[in-house]
């Protein structure tokens, strides 16, 4: 079922992202990193819970060789950044020497990413990346190098496919964004 609009909490979403151009733009990052990684088994590390819709479609369409495990760290209340950022909760992979792919279903502001970054760094892996389904370009507070944006949004609050409004929406097919 696609609705025009759905309505969560006290705030009214509208259709933004519908399902097939997300999987088309899941497919594309998908050949992409299939492409890139072949040969080097890879490690992808999909941050729980967002990421979770995401991190399934797109092991899905790879065609190479690779690992996947789940990570957790929360940082988001409401609508607004903590700003606080915790550690990686359930890490149980050698990081050392292995080609990383992180698996966000958004990079907002940056501060997950970039303390998941520096985190990870620090366990001396051959290499690190960042996939996300969505990135906001105007909302980033830290100078980062996302390789792999499936796509690129304006700075809307969106739910939807993995993402959340204080918990609820995550089971939408398609994305929507605040009214
Ligand atoms: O770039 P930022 O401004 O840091 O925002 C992005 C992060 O916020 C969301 O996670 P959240 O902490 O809400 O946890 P969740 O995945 O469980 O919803 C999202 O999944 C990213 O991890
Ligand atoms: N929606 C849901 N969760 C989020 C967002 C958003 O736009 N930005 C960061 N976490």
């Amino acid at each position: 079922m696609h609705h025009p609009t759905v309505k969560i909490l006290d705030k009214q979403f509208s259709i933004y992202l519908p399902e097939r151009k997300i999987l088309h733009s899941v497919e594309i990052v998908a050949a992409r990193l299939s492409h890139d990684y072949r040969g080097k088994k890879p490690l992808f590390l999909s941050v729980l819970n967002g990421a979770f819709m995401f991190a399934s479609d797109l092991m899905k369409e790879l065609t190479i060789e690779c690992e996947i495990s789940f990570v957790k760290l929360s940082s988001y209340e409401d609508m607004q950044s903590t700003g606080t950022v915790k550690e990686i909760i359930g890490l149980k992979e050698e990081i050392k020497g292995r080609h990383v792919v992180i698996v966000e279903d958004i990079v907002d502001t940056g501060h997950t990413i970039a303390n998941l970054l520096k985190q990870l760094q620090g366990k001396e892996p051959a290499s690190v990346e960042v996939a996300t389904l969505l990135l906001k370009p105007e909302s980033l507070q830290h100078e980062l190098n996302i390789k792999y944006p499936a796509m690129s949004i304006a700075n809307d609050f969106v739910v939807g496919y993995g993402l959340d409004y204080n918990g609820l929406g995550r089971n939408l097919r398609d994305i929507y964004k605040v009214m």
